[in-house]
């Protein structure tokens, strides 16, 4: 492959493994990042995440395949560009400023170019993530979440055209994390770089990402927008990694499978094989009981079900009700806006949207991000 085809893509990973030990970590992961676009690579502890970063920006080396940066190879058989070469800016958890340094001699510290420019661009960013009025003071003197600010103004500094970013935000508190987020999404959309952003948080994916690659057993097994990744799962596991799921297992007989919420269709599913029907809480409908009817089927929500509730919480934004099916005693979780408490015992009717639920063959081999029973 020549460089020529990728030039258009600011980072591209092709095939690329690592073994430690011949134990594989990272197998055959291949990614391609533009200018101003931000990838998340998402997946649970473990997944090889950090690895595929660190050989990126050339701290660790592959087993096997190649990353090209702005169409030139820098890692692959016999290639090895140096990571102070790559034009690569980093930003970890443990973002660590030196604290004998003043934030201005922070930001400068990997810059090149006279007194003046130095300065010049040491101001542009300290004003660009507000922090301005703090140029000569020392990292001690700033909260976590200034100093995360400047963290990335020097990273930022020497203009990356790829920002490489492990769990950058874990180590800030929940209210500031938010805020921090969408603006330091907002500096690196002005600066334009290539960003990958490393993270076993689907919502600070979905939050931040314009295309999330999910990670599992080090592979990519799926990559999409946002959007797209939470609502067209590929697997049981993909959809849990984003939510708690129901899952409603049922065999396939001529291509349909039978359940207490009627038919569905599982094409080219085997007689006698199972498949299983995953659906968010937030997607169960509930309806009254009226003197032990609930509502008819409907196109949309298909056949209602009986229950009984077993237990009602209330968390905040909504509450979650989890339900005993009258038919096999299987407990099923519904979220609901807002507050909606009812006594354990009291029968209501479940339905589920049609067009929320997904359809898998049933695995008896769960992943490492599958859900609990
Ligand atoms: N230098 C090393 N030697 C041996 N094994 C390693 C080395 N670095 C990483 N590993 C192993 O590779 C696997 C993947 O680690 P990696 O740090 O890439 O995962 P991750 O997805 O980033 O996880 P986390 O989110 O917990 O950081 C882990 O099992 C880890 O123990």
């Amino acid at each position: 492959m020549d460089g020529a085809n990728l030039t258009t893509a600011r980072l591209e990973i092709r095939d690329l493994c690592r073994d430690f030990g011949g134990r594989p970590v990272v197998r055959g992961v291949s990614l391609s990042l533009q200018a101003g676009q931000v990838t998340g690579l998402l997946g649970p502890s473990g997944c090889g995440k950090s690895t595929t970063l660190r050989i990126i920006a050339g701290v660790d080396q592959q087993t096997s395949g190649e990353v090209w940066i702005d169409g030139q190879q820098v890692a692959g058989a016999g290639v090895f560009v140096p990571p102070e070469k790559r034009q690569i800016g980093l930003m970890f958890q443990d973002f660590a400023l030196f604290p004998h340094l003043s934030v201005a001699d922070n930001v400068a510290f990997g810059l090149k170019g006279s007194r003046t420019e130095k300065r010049l661009r040491v101001r542009e960013l300290l004003e660009k993530v507000g922090l301005a009025r703090f140029i000569d003071s020392f990292p001690h003197e700033l909260s976590g979440g200034e100093q995360q600010r400047v963290a990335l103004a020097r990273a930022l500094a020497p203009r990356p055209s790829i920002m490489l970013m492990d769990e950058p935000f874990s180590g800030l508190d929940n209210r500031l994390r938010d805020g921090i987020r969408d603006e330091t999404l907002g500096i690196l959309k002005e600066e334009g770089a290539a960003v990958l952003l490393v993270t076993h948080e689907p919502e600070e994916a979905m939050r931040m990402a314009d295309e999330i690659a999910l990670m599992r057993d080090g592979q990519i097994v799926q990559s999409g927008a946002p959007y797209n990744i939470y609502n067209a799962p590929v697997d049981l596991n993909a959809a849990a990694f984003f939510s708690d799921v129901n899952v409603i297992t049922g065999v396939v007989e001529g291509a349909l499978t039978d359940t207490a919420f009627g038919q569905f269709l599982a094409p080219g599913v085997p007689d006698g094989a199972k498949v299983d029907i995953v659906i968010r809480p937030q997607h169960l409908k509930i309806d009254f009981d009226r003197g032990g009817k609930g509502p008819s089927p409907t196109h949309d929500h298909g056949v209602w079900a009986r229950a009984l509730v077993d237990r009602a919480r209330f968390i905040g934004k909504e509450s979650l009700v989890d339900f005993r099916m009258e038919g096999d005693g299987s407990i099923l979780t519904a979220s609901v806006p807002s507050v909606f408490l009812p006594q354990p015992g009291t029968p209501l009717w479940i339905a589920i949207r049609r067009d929320r639920c997904f359809v898998f063959r049933h695995s008896d081999k769960p992943g490492p991000d599958a859900p609990s029973p």
